[in-house]
């Protein structure tokens, strides 16, 4: 009987005392292990680079929490401040290690190059073993397809293909169309206060999207499309949550409504071949035809690739904006720059009249040295990406060092930017110090390399072309700014940044 009560006990899981405390010892015994594990890789991570002094920080999270306080909201009177939340955290650890340090952050043991030279070295990638460390929620939102998540010999060739397209001969072609999008954008601006980040925003992503798609700006479909962009980019920095509400969610819902917009076009291109006819896009407007033909292992690029690899590209309309921003904030805060710019476009203007070609075209970039004074020192004051990551792919030696397999390296842009000795006086917004042009040796806004910004070239010629713009045709005052900003983990103005625009009386 006892016999059969044990086995019914045990038939229906009832554990004796003495059995619930040997699972109960062997249970904590796995867990202090595995804690063990976790505290000696950490330790023999750290110790792997041993002539590189540092600290991997708490084990899992590293040094992130020191890192993540310097990635809070900010004000524009704070700004030196603000940068030097990020700055100081780095001088902070090359006082104590050195310019090369180690140090944890987003959850991978990490070597920081910190001069001009190391940075160079990160951007140049003389040895091709270092691949982009593109974050997992660009890949999610913009697909394995997206040109920063593509590596070695294909990312190569997809990065000439859009270089390309953004040379001089195609903008010089297209800047006729540029210009006419930018005039028809301001002409309702007199007299009126509107949030001028929305508004250039939008009006790059048409441009992009004419640029990249060949559709017109004009079409109720690149409207549509500017919309659905200006939702996936807070998407792509947010924490990956998909849940209704969160940015991150709505950043998914555009992007299937986008591929609504842009597959058929690619289909239609593919199909269409050069007779010029497309529902919404024109056929010479699209230079992608060699990404349509690009082959790997022997097949083409399917459409959702291509599409995937063209809108990382288009995404990068928030850059430019918060530029043009920042710009019109400083000049209208200091009255003798401003002075300087009207009167050089006043005497651009003037010349255009007079030769009877009043339209904007790229050999006026030219004309325009101060303007771009101004707008070097934009870049350099706000270094819209902070610095660059990425993932050593193989052992790599640079000056006494090595860069382990598998760890990332940092190139902190910002730290150079905004170093007194190379800028002095870094926190203030003085575009004399542009009077000769940037030292690409420590001027990085675009980087350099093999992943140099494709959009560079782009970018100038549209911010340019919209201060030319503005300052020759309005007078304006910042009428509600709340005036914050974030550094990390891009340059963002923070709300909307209106401005009360009126025509210039003394050209009316
Ligand atoms: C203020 C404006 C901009 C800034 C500061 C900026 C900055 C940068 C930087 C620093 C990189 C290098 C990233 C790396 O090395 O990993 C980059 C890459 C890139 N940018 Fe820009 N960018 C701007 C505007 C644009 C625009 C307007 C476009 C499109 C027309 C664009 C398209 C790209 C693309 C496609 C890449 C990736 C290149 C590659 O990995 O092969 N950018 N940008």
């Amino acid at each position: 009987m006892k016999e059969f009560e044990e086995n019914a006990q045990s038939e229906v899981g009832v554990m004796s005392p003495e059995y619930v405390n040997a699972v109960t010892l062997v249970v904590t015994a796995l867990c202090v292990v595995q804690l063990v594990r976790v505290l000696w890789n950490w330790q023999t991570e750290g110790l792997r680079s041993i002539p590189t002094k540092g600290s991997l920080g708490w084990p899992i999270l590293g040094e992130m929490p020191s890192l993540l306080r310097c990635a809070g909201t900010y004000t524009l009177e704070s700004c030196p401040r603000s940068h030097l939340a990020f700055v100081s955290w780095l001088r902070e650890r090359v006082e104590k290690y050195g310019t090369m340090f180690k140090t944890h952050v987003l959850f991978r043991p990490t070597i920081m190059m910190t001069t001009p030279e190391e940075i160079r070295f990160v951007l140049d990638d003389p040895d091709k073993k270092l691949s982009n460390g593109a974050p997992e929620t660009l890949k999610r939102l913009l697909g394995s397809f997206n040109v920063f998540a593509l590596a070695g010999q294909m990312h190569r060739d997809i990065h000439k293909i859009l270089a390309d397209s953004a040379l001089v001969p195609e903008l010089k072609r297209k800047t006729p169309e540029f210009d006419r999008l930018i005039r028809h954008s301001m002409s309702t601006w007199n007299g009126r206060t509107l949030d001028l980040l929305g508004a250039v925003q939008y009006a790059f992503f048409k441009a992009m999207t004419f640029n990249f798609f060949g559709i017109s700006w004009e079409h109720e479909i690149a409207d549509k499309a500017a919309a659905l962009l200006s939702l996936v980019m807070p998407g792509v920095v947010s924490v990956p949550i998909n849940l209704p509400g969160t940015a991150f969610y709505k950043a998914q819902n555009a992007r299937k409504k986008l591929d609504k917009i842009f597959l058929p076009i690619i289909q239609e291109m593919r199909s269409t071949g050069s007779d010029g006819s497309s529902k919404y896009a024109s056929v010479e407007n699209f230079p992608y035809h060699s990404l349509l033909k690009y082959e790997i292992n022997g097949e083409q690029l399917s459409d959702i690739a291509v599409v995937d690899i063209l809108l990382s590209a288009i995404l990068s309309g928030e850059g430019p904006s918060n530029v043009v921003s920042i710009a019109l904030i400083y000049l209208k805060k200091n009255p003798p720059m401003l002075k300087r710019a009207q009167v050089e476009v006043d005497q651009l203007r003037k010349l255009k009249k007079e030769s009877g070609e009043p339209d904007f075209s790229l050999s006026d970039l030219r004309e325009l040295k101060y303007l771009t004074q101004v707008f070097h020192e934009a870049l350099r004051i706000t270094t819209i990406a902070p610095g660059v990551v990425r993932s050593a792919t193989a052992d790599i030696h640079f000056k006494g060092h090595v860069i382990p397999k598998g760890w990332i390296t940092v190139a902190p842009f910002a730290l150079i930017h905004m170093d007194p000795e190379l800028y002095p006086e870094p926190s203030k917004f003085n575009p004399d110090r542009f009077e000769n042009p940037p030292n690409p040796a420590i001027f990085f806004p675009f980087g350099r390399g093999n992943r140099a910004c494709i959009g560079r070239q782009f970018t100038r010629l549209m911010v340019l072309m919209i201060l030319y713009h503005i300052i020759s045709n309005f007078t304006w005052e910042v009428v509600n700014f709340t005036g914050k900003l974030k550094h990390l983990p891009t340059f963002r103005l923070l709300g909307k940044v209106e401005i009360a625009f009126e025509s210039r009386a003394e050209l009316s």
